[in-house]
């Protein structure tokens, strides 16, 4: 569970960019953060792992309060804070299993660490990962290999071998073309499912989030305008978050995309089916 009461964030140079947000996720439940750009979303994100320090305010993870951490005890913390990254934050010119090992560097040692090292627990935990996240064929690839939608899915095995308690998630799938997209989204609300591990992610993409997860918070101007179930975002909620804009179009395009993708997809299960030699069989 993560609770965060009355926590503000106020820049150095400039407006506060979080006002007095108050929320709770429990585990399993998976939230999309949506709102205008600077409303505050990513600094929310970094607060969370302190990336960046909150003016004021209460972020608690189970019984830990991350605000009062430091040193060790913030590294501990970060470990149970799986993150992922628009532009996936991977290690080039390393392989796809190293990249995802490199998820478990909080939990060796340094030495271990630099002779990549790990135990064989952690190579064992990191096939689990890549095998639920479709990429065993790819276990040896350079990262610099893989298109975007491989390439987050690394970030998302990375983020899974840590063994979180909570998803953070930054824009995953910004740079993702519209199928790959719901592929990726897919793929992170049912692993955070299948793990019951809380996710905060943030989207701009109003109608991916609405497909996808549970619950929608958005801020506006670094306050909570919205927090209810996505069919509950309709198009004056969405109009007081955005201002003026044919939301009505821009969600029905998303979803007959959608229905358009199942159709197709299920068209190929019967081809598949059809082409079975007992399928075959049957039809002699
Ligand atoms: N390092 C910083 N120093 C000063 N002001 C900052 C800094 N980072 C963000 N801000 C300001 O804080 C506010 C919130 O920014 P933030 O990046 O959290 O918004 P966002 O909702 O994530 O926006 P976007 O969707 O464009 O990424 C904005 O007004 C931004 O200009």
């Amino acid at each position: 569970m993560l609770t965060i009461a009355g926590l503000s964030k106020r820049y150095a140079k400039g407006d506060k960019a979080l006002d007095d947000v108050s929320l709770s996720i429990p585990a399993g439940q998976v939230v999309g953060l949506i709102g205008p750009s600077g409303a505050g979303k990513s600094t929310l994100i970094r607060c969370m792992n302190r990336l960046v320090e909150p003016t004021s305010g209460s972020i608690r993870l189970g019984d830990t309060e991350i605000t009062r951490l430091g040193g060790m005890g913030l590294r501990r913390a970060r470990r149970r804070m799986g993150m992922i990254f628009q532009e996936y934050a991977l290690v080039e010119r390393l392989t796809v299993m190293e990249n995802v090992l490199s998820g478990r560097l909080g939990y060796v040692g340094f030495w271990r660490a630099f002779l990549r090292r790990f135990p064989q627990a952690d190579v064992d935990r990191a096939f689990a990962v890549l095998d639920r996240v479709g990429l065993m064929d790819h276990v040896d690839k350079r990262a610099d290999e893989l298109s975007g939608g491989q390439r987050q899915r690394v970030g998302i095995a990375r983020a899974l071998v840590q063994e979180p308690d909570i998803m953070l998630v930054d824009e995953p799938t910004a740079s993702l073309d519209p199928k790959t997209s719901r592929q990726i989204m897919r793929l992170i609300v049912e692993v955070c499912a299948e793990r019951r591990l809380a996710a905060i992610v943030n989207t701009h993409d109003v109608a991916l989030a609405q497909m996808f997860v549970q619950r929608i918070i958005g801020l506006k101007a670094g306050r909570t305008v919205f927090d209810g179930p996505p069919e509950a975002l309709d198009t004056d909620v969405l109009t007081a978050i955005y201002g003026e804009e044919d939301w009505s179009r821009t969600i029905r395009e998303a979803e007959d995309d959608a229905v358009e993708e199942a159709a197709a997809e299920d068209a190929v299960r019967v081809l598949r089916v059809q082409a079975t030699p007992s399928a075959v069989a049957r039809t002699l």
